[in-house]
């Protein structure tokens, strides 16, 4: 049995600290973290002491003459150039104002709800807010992952994060969301590589834009029409940050998928008004089908080289043409070039097809809709390369409407009505990156997420709207030539021969005979053969 006597109690022995030792310890802490502090913010200790200098120096007066002065040349440069004003002076300003006073006071709370902290050790860990950068319509969060996370756990909670922070979108980027400039002058080769730092990889941190002013809300008016048009970038919507979207149009199809009403007309006719300086030139023809009896095409029927809206049978006599001037090109450029270049003796053929389910699924005479389906499928899979493009538009993205969906390399999705239709459009996976194209409000017509070449994340656009009174002004000035629609008088044109091979020598094959008997073998009754 245990008694009183056998416990002991031991008590460790406590190391009693002077009360001056543990002030002085808490002082010299404070210290450290304000020089630390200072050191980190060299402006803003900089600007607060000379503050204090010019006030003790002059009063008041010190003060506000530098801000007045410092007030009035900020807007003479806002007024001389906006870009590089936001770029240089008040997007950083702004940015650091925002990341102390709106981003840092929430940062814990948002992090902790959306799910993006983790515990290690039983103390929790969380992403690391590193620089704000604004511009006139977006905030870029720069931010340090947690060891083991990855920007896949960000994009999946893109919403939560911008309705966080009080705002209705934002997007993730795994990589910088801008791209490096084009340097060039005396000092590109030093900044080329500044450039390079700036731009290197780093795959501890993602990207998240915040939209604080959504630029999309205006109505965007058309652009203005190159008098040649650079195919690998024509202008056709305004993005988020108020840049300017082109598409590269180059050796690709194109797919615009969206609900009735969404505005696919507009991106429709955002294409050909940028397309409309070589429609004249014949640097490119637009071949033009319109299932809807011509109810969104035929007003701009001068623009067009051929033209289909009535008969399905000439729709499908449109395709089978295509396919022809497909093969002629395929016969004449093999072996001399890999992708056509578009000339006026040569010129680029655009098949613009609206509501093309019309002709994939709802068609009722089935030998009609097989004959379309098969000449579609040549064009999509062989087209591109020889400058036979086409540009469709389409209401139900679903397999069964359109088989070759895959076939499109650029996609575009505008408003949508169902969450699965996002990735059936833009690809697997769109949606959780933050293409929303199913929660579009009523007035985003127009609006829709294009992928861009090169980055998963898909970004905002809106088209730009071109008004009926566009559509016959863009008609009267910019008709295609009255021979627009000969094009297939080329198709007789002499193919190039195949180029003359010389023969190679033939390997020996069989037993090795001694050359002696070769050379018996060789002749025939002693005449060389
Ligand atoms: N970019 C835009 N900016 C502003 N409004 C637009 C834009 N595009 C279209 N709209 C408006 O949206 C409405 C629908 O446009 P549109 O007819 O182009 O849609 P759609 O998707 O082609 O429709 P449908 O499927 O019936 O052919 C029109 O009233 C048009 O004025």
């Amino acid at each position: 049995m245990v008694t009183a006597g056998d416990l002991m109690v031991v008590r460790p022995k406590r190391f009693v600290l002077p009360m001056w030792l543990v002030v002085l310890g808490l002082v010299l802490r404070w210290a450290a973290r304000v020089c630390w502090w200072c050191l980190r913010h060299p402006v803003a200790v900089g600007l607060a002491v000379a503050a204090v200098v010019l006030y003790t120096e002059y009063g008041w007066p010190g003060l506000i003459v530098p801000l007045v002065l410092a007030s009035a040349v900020s807007a003479l440069w806002r007024w001389r150039d906006e870009a590089s004003w936001w770029r240089w002076c008040a997007g950083p300003l702004l940015g650091r104002f925002r990341q102390v006073v709106v981003y840092r006071r929430a940062w814990q709370e948002a992090m902790t709800l959306c799910g993006l902290a983790a515990t290690y050790d039983h103390l929790p860990v969380l992403p690391q807010l590193l620089r704000v950068r604004s511009d006139q319509a977006l905030d870029v969060l720069t931010v340090r992952m947690v060891r083991g996370q990855t920007p896949a756990d960000f994009q999946q909670v893109t919403a939560n994060l911008a309705y966080a922070f009080g705002r209705r979108h934002a997007r993730v980027y795994s990589e910088r969301p801008d791209t490096p400039p084009t340097r060039t002058g005396y000092w590109a080769l030093l900044l080329g590589w500044v450039d390079r730092l700036r731009f290197r990889d780093r795959p501890t941190l993602v990207y998240l834009v915040l939209v604080r002013t959504d630029a999309l809300r205006p109505v965007v008016p058309p652009f203005d029409i190159p008098a040649v048009p650079d195919f690998t970038a024509l202008p056709l919507a305004r993005r988020e940050d108020l840049g300017t979207w082109s598409l590269h149009l180059l050796a690709t199809h194109v797919l615009i998928g969206g609900a009735t009403r969404s505005g696919k007309g507009s991106v429709l006719w955002s294409l050909v008004r940028s397309l409309a300086g070589g429609i004249t030139s014949g640097l490119v023809r637009l071949w033009v089908i319109d299932p809807k009896g011509g109810m969104e095409f035929a007003m701009g029927r001068p623009l067009f080289a051929r033209f289909a809206c009535k008969s399905f049978e000439a729709m499908a006599d449109l395709l089978d043409e295509a396919v022809t001037v497909m093969r002629e090109r395929q016969t004449r450029l093999a072996g001399i070039v890999r992708v056509h270049t578009p000339t006026e003796a040569d010129p680029l053929v655009v098949v613009v097809i609206d509501e093309m389910a019309a002709l994939t699924a709802y068609l009722q005479d089935v030998d009609l809709r097989k004959r379309i389906a098969g000449s579609l499928g040549l064009l999509l899979s062989q087209g591109a390369g020889v400058g036979v493009l086409v540009v469709a538009a389409l209401q139900d993205p679903r397999k069964e409407v359109l088989p070759f969906r895959d076939l499109f390399p650029t996609r575009i999705a505008l408003g949508l009505t169902e969450a699965a239709q996002v990735d059936l459009v833009l690809g697997d996976g769109a949606r959780n990156r933050g293409a929303l194209a199913d929660q579009m409000p009523r007035w985003a017509k127009g609006v829709g997420y294009v992928i861009l070449d090169g980055t998963p994340e898909p970004m905002r656009v809106r088209f730009s709207y071109v008004s009926d009174d566009d559509i016959r002004d863009l008609a009267q000035r910019y008709p295609a030539p009255a021979d627009a629609a000969d094009i297939l008088a080329q198709v007789g044109r002499e193919s190039t021969p195949e180029p003359a091979r010389p023969s190679l020598p033939r390997p020996r094959r069989g037993p090795l005979l001694p050359d002696a008997l070769r050379t018996i073998l060789d002749t025939d009754q002693g005449e060389p053969r």
